[in-house]
């Protein structure tokens, strides 16, 4: 591929680990789910590495068997905007569900963030697995519900995220005009799921929008994420299937005129890195000795710096991903990652050694849509 944009990196700080030890590991705060310090340190460690971007999960409804980190964490758009007074360059990425809340109060929550980091905000739109406990009025949706719910959801919140052209907010003062109506385009829907009529009330973004991306597998999803969406989270539970899924975006892609370099392959994985192999797979020990209820799979990426690197570069040459996303299941698993992985990334030009716009759109190569446009 020619021109191809170099490998980006994301951190996924998910408090404790995405299982249910590790907060008991000596050097992991049992609190690390509401703990701030805590995540201002992993977002600085990300952004002293240079990534692209934090990355954070959601979960739609909470009950008494989930992971600890899921019992006792912060609401993302909050967590987000904190740390964006901490941080400088790093994108700020937050989960939400579409199945549980208005566009307008996400696109008001998401562009806030945005302008609060300078263009730096993205939003991973998910549409929520059915089951589990009730939290919300609304209930859980039926699976014929969810997707053209989703749609309508994606359709109006980028049309509030372009209610105002760039230049509708002239904040004159000597000709005492602060907005130019012609420029605003309030929104007027009326669908099966959502009705919103009126502007949001806030300019467009520096990056003309925030970025999105939505998370799944099915063809429904293809379908929709490459007509809406600026990139995607993938399961990336094999190779193979992370190929095939990649081609089948790309694919839609250019069924529909769309260019595939702009446009964010991601998966999430919890690289377990050594000097060595069996450091490594020592570190992974540590975590399985917590308890009995660990169910920390065998990482797809574990072993030596050299050897985890050269995995992340045939899945990235495959076509597979854009983004790696790191999460950390060991405590020093972020840490290890970015002292013994990234310098060989680098070496390889694989992964940038500075950050080279201002917004998280630029880090990303994607390009500023006009207003109105996918
Ligand atoms: C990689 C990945 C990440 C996801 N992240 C979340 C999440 O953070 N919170 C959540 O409630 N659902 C999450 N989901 C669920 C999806 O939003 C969606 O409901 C599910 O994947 C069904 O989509 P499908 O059409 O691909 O089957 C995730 C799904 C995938 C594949």
């Amino acid at each position: 591929m020619t021109n191809r944009k170099t490998l980006k990196l994301a951190a996924v700080i998910d408090g404790p680990g995405w299982n249910f030890s590790s907060w008991r590991h000596p050097d992991m705060p049992a609190d690390a789910g509401e703990n701030i310090d805590f995540f201002v340190q992993q977002a600085q460690l990300a952004e002293q590495a240079k990534f692209e971007t934090l990355f954070l999960y959601d979960v739609s409804h909470v009950g008494p068997g989930n992971i600890p980190y899921y019992l006792s964490m912060f609401e993302g758009g909050t967590l987000m905007s904190a740390l964006a007074m901490k941080t400088e360059r790093i994108g700020l990425s937050m989960t939400a569900s579409s199945s549980y809340t208005d566009p307008y109060n996400l696109a008001r929550q998401v562009l806030s963030l945005d302008k609060l980091s300078k263009g730096r905000a993205s939003l991973n739109a998910i549409t929520s697995n059915p089951g589990g406990m009730v939290n919300f009025s609304r209930g859980h949706l039926g699976k014929a519900d969810q997707y053209p719910m989703h749609e309508e959801f994606l359709e109006v919140l980028l049309d509030l995220w372009d209610t105002y052209e760039d230049d509708a907010f002239p904040r004159d003062k000597e000709s005492g005009v602060f907005l130019n109506p012609r420029k605003m385009h309030p929104v007027n829907f009326q669908g099966k799921y959502f009705s919103v009529d009126g502007p949001l009330n806030l300019s467009r973004s520096v990056q003309g929008r925030p970025v999105l991306y939505m998370a799944g597998s099915s063809p429904t999803f293809v379908d929709l994420a490459t007509s809406y969406t600026d990139g995607v989270f993938m399961a990336g539970s094999t190779f193979e299937e992370t190929v095939l899924l990649a081609n089948a975006l790309t694919a839609k892609l250019l069924e529909k005129g769309r260019q595939p370099d702009h446009f964010v392959r991601a998966i999430s994985q919890n690289p377990i890195v050594g000097r060595t192999d069996a450091e490594a797979h020592q570190k992974y020990r540590e975590i399985l000795a917590l308890g009995p209820y660990s169910h920390t799979p065998v990482p797809l990426f574990m072993g030596s710096a050299e050897r985890v690197a050269t995995e992340i570069q045939r899945w990235y040459e495959a076509g597979a991903i854009d983004l790696f996303m790191v999460r950390q299941d060991h405590p020093h698993g972020l840490r290890d990652f970015i002292e013994l992985v990234v310098p060989i990334l680098q070496e390889r030009g694989l992964f940038h050694r500075e950050y080279e716009a201002e917004t998280l759109r630029g880090n990303l190569d994607l390009p500023k849509p006009a207003f109105r446009t996918i």
